[in-house]
């Protein structure tokens, strides 16, 4: 019990105020970018050489790889952006696995930082970086839309759902122990500061992109106290929100419906504890294509890390063969946030327009390109 206090007080003091800044500029990554506003929650300012600096986790496996295809475009976009190059290799600080100081010295200063995938391995060894850089920045909203592709066909045509995952707690809180040999306890941590601050963002984030519905996806059949609180407090913030209509479904349910016809849950934000947003996300990846289509974002009050919803690779790493196109989806996310919309949006037809005319596709979509000819015939539509 003294280990979940210490990380119930850990979460109570690090949270701050939600503020509606950010959310503004968290439009869908694929609606009209060119009217939004610059928004509220990033506030960085231009060098004087007239560009934004932001930081570049490139990652494990295929990161850099992808990265160097997102930083190509970025080059031949002329996107007024120096990216500056942080190793999060971890460290161990009062017996915990951290992030250097000078990583996030880097990503406080610059606000926002585009990542890469970690790899995390399996069992023993240092905690998942992925999760140690959300907790670390307070990154409490993990946005994940996805999109069909128009133009490569899936099962599914006109896919559009937009997911939140909760990201600093629930099944992810890492508090485990073992009781006695042979049994091991792991514990989901719900509060309900970190509940009502991520539900209130996916209402607010509904509004922002025109749905007119917020669903909570949920177990609280089985997870009474869990789960029915963070159900609850989503029934409660409604009654602020009388614009968006309020239901709530069982994951397995959410899981059979959205393989069976994706297309009802594209008027609605999707919102849920932390597990289910992972394994949900890459199941919506796989109707559209493929986990090297989806992008998130990991918002907070004050930073915001953009990241593919894909990890490492190690399968296919170093061989040129990855699809970069979710984390420079991604780095659209970003651009978004940082008010750079219309570069934004020349990025995005042009990758739309590459991807469509299907000449130029990565083996995970059938096709035979390499990750920097699919990068450079997106160049070419840039010029
Ligand atoms: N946010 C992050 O940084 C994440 C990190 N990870 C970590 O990544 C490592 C590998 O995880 P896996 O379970 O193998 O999942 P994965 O997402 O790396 O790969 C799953 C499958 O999708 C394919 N794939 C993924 N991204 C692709 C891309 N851009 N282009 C073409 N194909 C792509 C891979 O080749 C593989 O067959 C693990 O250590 C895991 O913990 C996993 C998920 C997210
Ligand atoms: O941190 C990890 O190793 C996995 C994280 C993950 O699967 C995700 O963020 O979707
Ligand atoms: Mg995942």
């Amino acid at each position: 019990m003294s280990l979940l206090r210490t990380a119930t007080r850990r979460l109570a003091t690090s949270r701050q105020p939600f503020v509606r800044a950010g959310v503004a500029a968290q439009q869908s990554w694929n609606r009209g970018y060119a009217t939004e506003k610059r928004i509220g929650g990033y506030g960085g300012q231009k060098q004087a050489n007239g560009k934004y600096l932001v930081s570049l986790i490139e990652g494990d496996g295929i990161g850099p790889e992808i990265s160097q295809s997102v930083k190509d475009i970025y080059a031949a976009a002329e996107v007024p952006i120096e990216w500056e190059p942080i190793d999060v290799t971890p460290i161990i600080k009062d017996g915990r696995t951290a992030i250097p100081d000078a990583a996030i010295e880097s990503i406080k200063r610059n606000l926002v930082a585009l990542k890469g995938p970690l790899a995390t391995p399996i069992g023993k060894g240092h905690v998942s970086l992925n999760l140690t850089l959300r907790r670390t920045f307070n990154l409490f909203a993990n946005v994940r839309p996805c999109k069909s592709i128009v133009g490569y066909k899936t099962p599914y045509d006109g896919v559009d759902t937009v997911l939140i995952r909760e990201n600093t707690e629930g099944e992810y809180s890492g508090i485990e122990h073992e009781v006695v040999d042979g049994v091991v306890q792991s514990i989901k941590l719900i509060t309900k500061d970190a509940s009502e601050r991520v539900l209130r963002y996916a209402f607010q984030y509904a509004e922002s992109i025109g749905k007119k519905k917020v669903r909570v996806v949920h177990k609280a059949t089985i997870m009474k106290q869990s789960d029915g609180l963070f159900l609850d407090l989503g029934k409660e913030l409604s009654k602020d929100f009388p614009g968006i209509q309020f239901d709530y479904e069982l994951l397995d349910n959410t899981c059979l419906n959205m393989v069976t016809d994706p297309t009802p849950y594209n008027d609605k934000v999707l919102v849920m504890p932390n597990l289910y947003g992972d394994i949900l996300s890459d199941m919506c990846a796989g109707l559209i294509g493929g986990l090297g289509l989806t992008p998130s974002g990991n918002i907070g009050d004050e930073c915001s890390i953009f990241e593919a919803v894909h990890g490492s690779a190690p399968d296919i790493a170093g061989q040129g063969l990855a699809n970069p196109t979710a984390l420079l989806f991604s780095s659209i996310m970003m651009l978004q946030h940082m008010g750079l919309n219309a570069h934004a949006e020349k990025i995005r037809q042009a990758a739309f327009d590459t991807l469509a005319e299907g000449k130029y596709l990565t083996g995970d979509l059938g096709g035979k390109a390499k990750t920097h000819e699919y990068a450079g015939a997106i160049i070419d539509k840039l010029k």
